[in-house]
């Protein structure tokens, strides 16, 4: 049976028998036109927290299976992560060849604030690839649960430095799993995408002394490689170089079997989300002794952030010691797949369940 978290499930999902989801609210914006997917996954743990996508889709239900997806994964996420939230997600569906001047993607983000709203709390928004702080701004016009919203209005801002602090943590601790020791100088690592993460993490990274390869397909990235002293290479390619480290911080579905057959790293720990293209990747990368951070346990620090950011009292060291946690978690699934004989996969997601099946018990 294919498992509800399967990060390559086609549109057969739509067509199972049964949902895996709490709530889904499928939606045409009034102001917008934009079909509006709303999926709650689960909201065992608490409130279900994730972000809004504004992507380009070949049709509106490949938006709807996309929230499916999302929204579970951010179950685990979430879980993972010892947050008391549940794990949801928004898509905002735009046609191919549709391009959003700000009147529309205003109207757009209105719309997505009234869905969130007519959830009556079960769900609270953030950004997320395509949606920024300012957008978040908007949706908080038609609802209170969104978070991330700008500091000068008020809310915590966006949450990619925790991000990056997660995954530098993560960095440290497969360093030390695969080469006996967390030290970065001298490492070769090599980060594929410079945005709002793999750039502060690269910054990082250069600065402790990484010998670091660098790509991204958009070409004004390469200014900051000049910056940082890193080299710079066309992206395609930046799987073949032998490494310590390979580190996807663009967009998911980077671990192909392809790519998973011509790696030449010891370990992959990275931001982006649902790297592996199919669900079995984990496995074909343990047979090519591969060590893989599940993305879902590095990439926490953005809504560790977000959940601790917005609660009354928050407290900036807190909320750092916990990011940097995330290097600890990991090492736990590292050791318990070693032990159990599993892939990291698997051990991070039986973590993820047994929280899961801890909230149940004790609400039983
Ligand atoms: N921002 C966060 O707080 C956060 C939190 C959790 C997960 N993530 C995930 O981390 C990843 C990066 O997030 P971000 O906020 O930095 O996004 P971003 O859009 O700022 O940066 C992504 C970068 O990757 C580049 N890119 C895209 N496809 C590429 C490819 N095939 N090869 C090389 N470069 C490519 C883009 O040009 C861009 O510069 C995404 O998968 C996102 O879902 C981000």
């Amino acid at each position: 049976m294919t498992s509800p978290f399967d990060s390559g499930a086609s549109l057969d999902a739509l067509h199972s028998p049964t949902i895996d989801h709490e709530t889904v609210l499928v939606t045409r914006g009034i102001r917008s036109g934009l079909t509006i997917s709303v999926a709650v996954h689960s909201t065992k743990l608490g409130p279900a927290l994730g972000g809004a996508r504004i992507w380009n889709y070949g049709s509106w239900l490949e938006a709807v299976e996309d929230s499916l997806r999302l929204s579970a994964g951010m179950t685990l996420k979430n879980a993972a992560a010892g947050l008391a939230r549940g794990g949801g997600k928004s898509v905002i569906f735009v046609p191919h060849g549709t391009t959003l001047d700000n009147t529309a993607r205003r109207d757009a983000m209105l719309d997505l604030g009234d869905a969130v709203e007519s959830l009556g709390g079960s769900y609270q928004t953030a950004e997320d690839v395509g949606t920024s702080a300012n957008d978040m701004a908007i949706v908080s016009e038609r609802t209170r649960h969104v978070s991330g919203l700008p500091a000068d209005r008020g809310g915590v801002g966006e949450p990619s430095d925790a991000t990056a602090a997660g995954v530098y943590s993560a960095v440290l601790a497969t360093l030390d799993t695969v080469l006996g020791n967390p030290l970065v100088r001298g490492r070769h690592v090599t980060i594929s995408g410079l945005g709002q993460v793999g750039g502060r993490l690269a910054r990082r990274l250069a600065a402790a002394g990484a010998s670091l390869i660098v790509t991204d397909v958009n070409p004004a990235r390469r200014a900051l490689a000049e910056e940082i002293g890193a080299s710079w290479i066309e992206p395609g390619d930046e799987h073949l170089f032998e490494t310590d480290l390979f580190v996807p911080c663009g967009v998911g579905g980077a671990l192909t079997r392809e790519i998973i057959a011509e790696l030449r790293c010891r370990a992959v720990v990275g931001a982006a989300n649902n790297q592996l293209a199919e669900h079995d990747g984990a496995e074909q990368l343990a047979e090519r002794g591969i060590l893989w951070a599940p993305d879902f346990i590095v990439n926490a620090g953005g809504v560790i952030y977000l959940d601790m950011a917005s609660r009354p009292g928050a407290d900036l060291d807190s909320i750092l010691a916990r990011v940097d946690g995330i290097g600890e978690t990991l090492r736990s699934v590292y050791r318990s797949a070693a032990e159990q004989g599993t892939t990291t996969l698997a051990a991070a997601e039986k973590l993820a369940m047994d929280r899961l099946e801890g909230a149940t018990l004790r609400a039983a």
